[in-house]
């Protein structure tokens, strides 16, 4: 009897707790951590700090958490309505709106004194700025109002490239600038072609993403010219800013080609799901790997591997 009782409380706690987790948008998070290591890694030269890499990506947790859980509890209406989220566990009644809020001052609290204390002031304020961008800007003034919404809004998934150079230099850079206008033209492909997907979804609460005002074709054209735009600014880091080099290089021109491909694909089959599903997919395989060339080529020891193994082909 008592056993079963413990049992229960425990289990009551679990669910608790995973609700809480859920609230945070979990599965978005690794990927902003990707962009955040990729910009850290470019301003340290490869000679990157495990510490202050330690400390920067959990600010970068916690104000990423943050900014999901206030965007859970502004939307919990338009949550409840639709099929893909009324799951979540404001819409279902398992957590609170009042707890989810404290829930998400905490969070921002923790990543403020996490970055302030062992990072710096700059990455703290930069953080504390996606934040406030991505819900007052793009959650409250933006997503229900204009399909504007993810180009103007993108700017705060962009920002971890900020802070993560912020992290190591104390300043922001073009290069910093540069990583965030990639992340910033990369985000429109990336959610319009979900969006192609689960547009009914977002016409059912009134939201006007773009495939929801206008129709599929337009998306798809507009997917194909901010695809047009990423993919020549990710050669930016080679010349002129000069600090990427021929892995960076290689691998960007080759995950570039398969992403025109598939937008292009796109273009001339708007109405396809399957075509905007793989380009939604591939968006995010295309950003991590990015990020780990930026990484590698980063290292100083890549290059000297470049060029013994050069030297060796030249020799023979
Ligand atoms: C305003 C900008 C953005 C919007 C509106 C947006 C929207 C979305 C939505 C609606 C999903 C589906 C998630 C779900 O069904 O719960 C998604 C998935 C995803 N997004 Fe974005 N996104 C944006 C920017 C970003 C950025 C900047 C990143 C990271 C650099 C990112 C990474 C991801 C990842 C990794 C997934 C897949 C998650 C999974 O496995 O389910 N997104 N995005
Ligand atoms: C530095 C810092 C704190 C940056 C945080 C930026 C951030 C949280 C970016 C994530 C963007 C994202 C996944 C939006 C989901 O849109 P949505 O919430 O409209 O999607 P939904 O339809 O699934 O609710």
């Amino acid at each position: 009897m008592i056993g079963n009782t413990v049992t229960r409380r425990y289990q009551n706690f679990l669910e608790i707790v995973q609700s809480y987790y859920q609230l945070t948008k979990p599965r978005i998070i690794p990927l902003l951590l990707i962009t955040t290591t990729a910009s850290m890694s470019i301003a340290s030269r490869g000679k990157l700090d495990l510490i202050l890499l330690l400390f920067t990506l959990a600010g970068g947790t916690f104000a990423a958490a943050s900014a999901q859980t206030f965007n859970c509890v502004y939307d919990r209406d338009i949550d409840y309505e639709m099929e893909r989220t009324r799951h979540r566990p404001l819409p279902s009644g398992r957590v609170q709106p009042t707890h989810a809020l404290i829930f998400a001052i905490a969070l921002a609290c923790i990543s403020f004194t996490l970055l302030a204390a062992f990072v710096n002031l700059l990455s703290a304020v930069l953080a504390m700025s996606g934040i406030l961008f991505y819900v007052g800007v793009y959650t409250h003034l933006l997503k229900r109002h204009t399909s504007l919404n993810i180009v103007i809004g993108g700017a705060a998934g962009a920002i971890p490239t900020l802070v993560g150079w912020a992290a190591v230099t104390d300043s922001v850079s073009w290069t910093a600038w540069l990583l965030f206008a990639i992340v910033f033209l990369w985000t429109p492909p990336h959610f319009w072609a979900l969006a192609l997907m689960i547009s009914e979804d977002y016409a059912k609460v009134g939201v006007p993403m773009l495939p929801v005002v206008a129709d599929n074709i337009t998306a798809a054209r507009q997917i194909w010219v901010y695809t047009l735009l990423l993919i020549p600014s990710t050669f930016l880091l080679l010349e002129p800013l000069n600090v990427m080099g021929a892995i960076y290089g290689s691998t960007t021109f080759i995950l570039g080609a398969i992403f025109i491909k598939k937008a292009w694909a796109l273009l001339h089959n708007s109405e396809d799901k399957q075509l905007a599903r793989s380009l939604f997919l591939y968006s995010i395989l295309y950003m991590m790997l990015l990020c780990a060339a930026m990484v590698i080529d980063s290292f100083p020891i890549t290059h000297k591997l470049i060029e013994v193994i050069l030297g060796f082909l030249v020799s023979r």
